[in-house]
């Protein structure tokens, strides 16, 4: 069911990196939300000094059994085991980024927030503490039992999602299979639907290969796999273009015939997509039971508590979380 006012949890994502900067930008904004952040307070006091950040409205803690209060802004105290230093993340803060996590989507679940936005994470810190971890989306998939899941980045006048999100080159070609692609483009078309209020979604399908394979002979994916899926749909009653070769596909032509374009791999589609709106784009994952947008961007470690880091995406991803909340079915 929507709601007026959401309550969102903001996770402030790696400690050291550019996401409590940008939680804390947060105080000077409106919203028509309840904002929680999911931060150390000794980090976001800290961070807030060294950013010489005038704090114009109270932060008070959050108080989850109360109906969320518009505009207000909270902390939802976590504890760091390590001390911060900007710029240099640590593997022994690695429970306090899952903690973040698994804290937002527990809350998500029990009804305790309407979304979660996430600032950024630090990948391989997670994996050099031991932890086998790939992206949020892949966490969140996991988390939540989520049988498919499909990233997908929206800036105001473009949005792309992925068949294949994190996983090495080498491996892209053999993991698009008729089911995988069937299974994502089913949970884009519905996700569109419900989130976005498109009746019937128009999807812009990429090749995977050079000239969309040039009918067998760069490669056969687009006859062997891509086209009957793309058959098997068109003939259920589902909007759907190509393949077609990604290098044009990407031009105001065929953009503008399409709700979304579906990109076969991370570095086909997110360049493309950055290149137009980078710092004004979200990253929504679809398919999961609870709402969860995020940044277009990493940690910046060479920016964190230097007050150049553009909040313009997390506003974004806010906004957008706000609007699925309000919008969903
Ligand atoms: N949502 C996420 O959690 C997320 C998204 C992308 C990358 N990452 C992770 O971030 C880490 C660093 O990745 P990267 O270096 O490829 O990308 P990055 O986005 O952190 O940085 C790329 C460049 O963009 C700049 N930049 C990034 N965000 C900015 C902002 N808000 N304002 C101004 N400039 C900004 C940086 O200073 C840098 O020059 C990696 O570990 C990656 O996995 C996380
Ligand atoms: N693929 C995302 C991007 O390039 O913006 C980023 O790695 C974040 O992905 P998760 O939300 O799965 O962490």
């Amino acid at each position: 069911m929507s709601v007026k006012t959401p309550r969102l949890i903001i996770t402030s994502g790696e400690p050291a990196g550019i996401g409590p900067d940008l939680c804390i930008s947060l105080i000077n904004h409106s919203f028509s939300a309840e904002l929680v952040v999911a931060i150390d307070p000794s980090l976001f006091a800290e961070r807030a000094a060294q950013l010489n950040y005038a704090i114009k409205k109270p932060v008070a803690h959050v108080a989850i059994n109360e109906p969320p209060t518009p505009g207000a802004l909270k902390i939802l105290p976590l504890k760091t085991p390590y001390p911060v230093i900007p710029g240099q993340p640590t593997p022994d803060n690695a429970s306090y980024i899952l903690e973040q996590l698994d804290t937002a989507i527990s809350g998500c679940q029990q009804g305790i927030f309407d979304g979660m936005v996430t600032a950024p994470i630090n990948k391989s810190i997670l994996n050099e503490a031991g932890i086998a971890f790939s992206g949020h989306t892949e966490y969140l998939a996991q988390q939540t039992q989520s049988q498919q899941v499909v990233m997908m980045l929206a800036t105001q006048d473009m949005k792309v999602a992925l068949v294949t999100t994190h996983h090495p080159l080498r491996q892209v070609a053999s993991l698009i299979t008729p089911s995988l692609l069937e299974q994502v483009i089913r949970t884009l078309n519905k996700g569109l639907i419900n989130y976005f209020g498109q009746l019937k979604p128009t999807i812009l399908v990429c090749g995977l290969n050079p000239h969309a394979g040039e009918n067998g002979y760069l490669g056969r994916e687009e006859l062997d796999i891509i086209n009957p899926t793309l058959n098997k749909l068109k003939n259920e009653g589902l909007s759907l273009i190509g393949p077609l070769p990604a290098d044009t596909l990407f031009t105001p032509k065929h953009l503008q015939t399409a709700d979304v374009v579906l990109a076969m791999y991370h570095d086909q589609g997110l360049p493309v997509l950055k290149f137009h709106g980078f710092g004004k784009a979200a990253n929504i994952t679809l398919g999961l039971p609870i709402i969860r947008t995020s940044v277009d961007h990493g940690t910046a470690l060479d920016l964190a508590a230097s007050g150049k880091a553009n909040a313009g995406s997390l506003l974004t991803a806010i906004e957008y979380a706000i609007y699925m909340a309000q919008n969903k079915p």
